[in-house]
Parts: C-alpha cells; sequence; structure tokens
C-alpha cells in the first residue's frame, strides 16, 4: 500500500527533470549506496522551498552525487549561491558533470573535504542549510552550522526518523541511530528556534532560527 501510495504522489507532481533522472539512473548503476540520493519527491520538496524562502546563501552537508544540489539551485534565483560540502573525492567528477549537465555549475561551489573543517573556514551567513552528512556527525554540524544561520534562516535535516529506528521500543544503540537521536533531542531542547518534522521519505526536520 505504501509503495501504490507513494507513486500515486510521484504520479501527480511535477515530472522529474530528464538531467535529474539520469544522474538518478548514473547513480543506481555505478555509486555505492544510491539509496542515499534524495529522490524526486523530497528533491522537488527542496526546489519548492527554495522557492518559498528565497535563499541567497546556501550550504549542504553531503552533496553525494549532486541530486538534492541541484535541486535546490533549479528553486533559487540566479543571485542566490550554494556551497555544497562532500568529504568522498571520488564522487568530485560525478558531482561536477551532473552540475554542468544541469547547467548550475555557476550557482553552486563544491568543496571537497569534512564538513566540519570546512564550515569552519566558511565566512558567510546562510538563508538556508541542509543537513545531509555523516549521521553519527549531526549534532557537531547542527552546532557548527546554527552560530552561522541568519536570524529568520532555515536548517533542513534529512533521515531523522532514520527508517523508524529512532522510535523503536528497543531502540538499537548503533552509532548512526544515537547519532540522530541526539540530534533530534538537542533541536527539541533549543529554545533560540522553531522546529517541526515532515513525515517525507525518512524524515526532514525543518528548524527556523529566532
Ligand atoms: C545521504 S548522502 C547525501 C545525499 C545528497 N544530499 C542527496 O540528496 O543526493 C551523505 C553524503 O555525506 C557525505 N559525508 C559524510 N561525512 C561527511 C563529512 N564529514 N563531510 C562532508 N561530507 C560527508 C558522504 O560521503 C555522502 O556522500
Amino acid at each position: 500500500m505504501q509503495k501504490k501510495l507513494e507513486q500515486y504522489i510521484l504520479d501527480h507532481i511535477n515530472d522529474e527533470n530528464p538531467v535529474l533522472k539520469e544522474l538518478e539512473r548514473y547513480t543506481y548503476l555505478h555509486v555505492l549506496r544510491p539509496r542515499m540520493l534524495s529522490g524526486h519527491l523530497q528533491g522537488s520538496l527542496l526546489t519548492m522551498l527554495c522557492r518559498m524562502i528565497k535563499p541567497v546563501n546556501i550550504l549542504e552537508i553531503g552533496t553525494y552525487t549532486g541530486y538534492s544540489s541541484i535541486c535546490m539551485a533549479y528553486g533559487c534565483n540566479d543571485s542566490a549561491h550554494i556551497h555544497t560540502i562532500e568529504v568522498n573525492d571520488e564522487l568530485e567528477h560525478v558531482i561536477r558533470k551532473f552540475h554542468k549537465k544541469a547547467g548550475v555549475e555557476n550557482k553552486i561551489t563544491l568543496h571537497i573535504g569534512d564538513a566540519l573543517k570546512i564550515i569552519e573556514r566558511l565566512n558567510i551567513d546562510f538563508d538556508l542549510v541542509f543537513i545531509d552528512g555523516d549521521k553519527r556527525q549531526y549534532p557537531e554540524y547542527y552546532n557548527a552550522v546554527l552560530p552561522k544561520t541568519k536570524q529568520g534562516g532555515f536548517i533542513l535535516a534529512d533521515n531523522i526518523l532514520w527508517d523508524g529506528k529512532v522510535a523503536k521500543p528497543n531502540m538499537p544503540d548503533d552509532a548512526y541511530t544515537k547519532g540522530i537521536m541526539d540530534f533530534n533531542r538537542m533541536v527539541k531542547e533549543d529554545t533560540r528556534i522553531e522546529k517541526t518534522i515532515l513525515p517525507v521519505r525518512d524524515g526532514i526536520t525543518l528548524i527556523c532560527k529566532k
């Protein structure tokens, strides 16, 4: 039933852009762990959120093959710029190739390296941050990006339901689930922000800095 509903949703939203379709196919054929890619539903949500927020400076942690950065770029006007960070240098050629194919290479700066080190060096206040890197590091990413998020700016965090593991009666104590749960607790307790959760795909937290 879930699959049928998902298909129904996909049948009733914009068609997937051909370059994004090609990137998804390429990723499933050639790259490890292709399920990490946002996909059409979440990607179209990112595009729409960018249309709504009209961010000028965007930060993404975890580029992977570039799908979500392209979706955000499609939703932004020409004055916007995205800084996206990916630690796996084997993905660099794929990311650059598809940013170019999508015609968004001038809107995006790709940083190859560890997000925590790179964020430290970025002297920019962001209107929108998309956290989608190593789940174990979500609390550290949050602490690093909140001071660099503008007042009234937004932080989105992906995979915060972690395949439902966060709500299991006997919570798995692996480092990934723990990282996500620590992050979810931090966000809940932080009075500097407003927050809500969208149960889209693997769960997305929407945060607005007061
Ligand atoms: C879930 S994938 C990102 C998916 C992508 N945002 C999308 O929607 O298509 C997570 C990515 O984060 C990267 N990553 C993990 N730790 C990182 C770090 N410390 N700094 C930067 N990137 C990191 C991984 O190599 C992986 O490519």
